[in-house]
């Protein structure tokens, strides 16, 4: 019998959703950072195997809306809660028990769940396995599985467990479908990890990528894209002292973009101020929101 089916990934800002994506994959789809709600939109990555196809989904970490940005970002989420098959609830495995149980009850899911503890490489043997007690007797989910997303350990165990559990059914995409997004997306998440990893406190918050230019030469590809900001400060702060930072940025990008497409890249990079972006549904749809 074959089997097909889209899993969801749930889970708080930052408790390796994107991680646990990658791992799953095999690739990096997913952008990460050590800094919360990195990502904003619903990424799609796609596994083929003989006997299944699962088509996997990263979403936003759930959190309050501030911004109409912020309300984009929960519609990726319930739209997700809405079609999945099998849901993945994940928790940092350092992380409020009654808080993750809290939110986790609050999604009303329908599909069966699946409880993976993550970031057990930060905590002793012991307090795994009373958690994983602790989980277990929450009673909803259908198995419990404890992994490192980052050291991708335990991801065999999980995969055995989504497999268990996905419904029967013909493969939705062909078999050497990786993802439903385009490379151009792929590229401005490239560039806008990058200032997430190096610029700290608001100015990732403040930011939005996109790609202008994509055109593929014989040796190499042009790409130009404009980062977006809400102040000139941020501006400044962006380019950094006689361009040092967005040269950072952007030779950073680069070498993931040129792995990622597997081509030489010859990227140009712009900063520009647009004051309300993350309230304004023009620019919010003009930036992939
Ligand atoms: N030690 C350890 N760190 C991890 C693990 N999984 C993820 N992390 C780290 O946790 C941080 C957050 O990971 P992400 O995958 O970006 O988290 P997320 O849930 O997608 O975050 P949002 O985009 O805020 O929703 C990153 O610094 C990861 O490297 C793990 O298993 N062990």
């Amino acid at each position: 019998m074959h089997k097909a089916g889209f899993v969801n990934i749930f889970g708080k800002p930052n408790a390796g959703k994107s991680t646990l994506l990658n791992a799953l994959i095999g690739e990096k789809l997913a952008i990460t950072s050590h800094k919360v709600q990195t990502t904003r939109h619903r990424i799609t990555g796609i596994v083929t195997e003989p006997g299944y196809q699962i088509i996997f989904s990263d979403t936003p970490g759930i959190i309050d809306p501030k911004y109409k940005l912020h309300e984009k970002m929960m519609g990726a989420v319930r739209s997700a809660l809405e079609d999945a098959d099998v849901a993945l609830l994940i928790a940092d495995a350092r992380t409020d028990f009654e808080e993750n149980v809290a939110l986790f009850d609050s999604l009303k899911l329908k599909a069966p769940i699946l409880l993976v503890l993550n970031k057990i490489d930060l905590l002793p043997p012991t307090e795994q396995a009373l958690l994983q007690e602790k989980w277990t007797a929450w009673g909803k989910a259908k198995k419990v599985v404890a992994i490192s997303a980052l050291k991708q350990e335990g991801i065999k165990a999980l995969m055995e467990g989504i497999v268990a559990l996905l419904p029967a059914g013909e493969a939705f995409y062909p078999e050497d479908t990786l993802t439903d997004r385009s490379t151009r997306f792929f590229v401005a998440e490239l560039i806008r990890e990058k200032i997430f990893q190096l610029y700290s406190e608001e100015i990732p918050y403040h930011t939005a990528v996109v790609v202008t230019e994509f055109k593929e030469k014989n040796t190499l590809t042009k790409i130009a894209a404009e980062i977006i900001v809400t102040r000139e400060t941020q501006k400044g702060i962006i380019v950094g002292e006689h361009g040092k930072g967005i040269k950072e940025i952007g030779s950073k990008a680069r070498v993931d973009i040129e792995q990622f497409i597997s081509q030489k890249v010859f990227l140009e990079l712009h900063v520009r101020v647009r004051g309300k972006w993350r309230d304004s549904d023009l620019y919010l749809k003009e930036y992939g929101y």
